[in-house]
């Protein structure tokens, strides 16, 4: 399985050279980043994961190197420092990642790292609350800001131990990649009042845009607690 990870160079030094009130120049920014970062890997059928906002990991698996050479040299334009690029891989998303992070290390500014690896098929998961909205109504805003973290630490916990990766996507709303050998044993423990949505595909874009229909294949019929779209 395959991770292009990039690195934003010395972005700490960046952050401090914008004095003291340059938080909300900060976040400007890494809004900004994200907003690229989404929009390029679109282009290339990829899918980001923003993790850190100063490092992201692209799901990579069915999307080629020209693909990835053309999201890194595009997204130098938005950041504020040089950008360090690897393409790694593994037998997990997780190895996968961990190596694409050790040899991102070693490069130099601006300097982007690919080669030629096989490509697995990609397996997306959206995992979505039940009556989030209703919860929401019956509480308050920060109330159920809180839940969707408690249930991101739950399910974190869960996909990082069978070496898979999750994104938060906003509102009740979660994006889990892993092994098509995984999927069983996510299955066996959905968490009280969650449904999951499997897409499986050729690329990260394709897949996570499976994983949606099959989450509102779930709402259509409220049968299951999960349903999976492969074709
Ligand atoms: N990132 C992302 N956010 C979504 C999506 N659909 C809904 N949301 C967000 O999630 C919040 C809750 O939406 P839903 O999950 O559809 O509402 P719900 O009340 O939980 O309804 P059910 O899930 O059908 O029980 C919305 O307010 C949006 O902020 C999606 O596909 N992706």
């Amino acid at each position: 399985m395959k991770v292009f990870a990039i690195r934003l160079h010395h972005y700490r030094e960046w952050t401090e050279t914008l004095g003291y009130d340059r938080e909300w120049k900060i976040q400007k920014t890494q809004a900004k980043l994200s907003f690229f970062v989404n929009l390029l890997s679109s282009r290339i059928w990829a899918f980001p994961l923003v993790t850190r906002f100063d490092n992201l990991i692209i799901i990579s698996d069915g999307v080629s190197n020209k693909g990835l050479s053309f999201l890194f040299n595009k997204l130098k334009k938005y950041s504020p420092v040089p950008l360090k690029g690897c393409l790694s891989f593994g037998d997990t998303l997780r190895e996968a990642e961990e190596n694409a992070s050790r040899c991102v290390n070693e490069l130099s500014p601006q300097e982007i790292w690919l080669e030629d690896y096989p490509d697995s098929k990609v397996v997306a998961v959206h995992a979505d609350v039940d009556s989030f909205t209703e919860f929401t109504e019956s509480t308050s805003i920060y109330t159920s800001f809180k839940r969707s973290m408690d249930v991101m630490i739950e399910l974190q916990r869960r996909v990082y131990s069978m070496g898979g990766l999750l994104q938060y996507l906003g509102g009740d709303n979660f994006m889990m990649f892993l092994g098509e050998n995984q999927i069983k044993n996510l299955l066996s423990e959905i968490p009280e009042g969650l449904k999951m949505g499997i897409g499986i595909c050729n690329n990260p874009r394709c897949a996570v845009a499976r994983s949606t229909e099959a989450l509102t294949r779930i709402r259509e019929s409220r049968d299951s607690r999960w349903k999976l779209v492969d074709v």
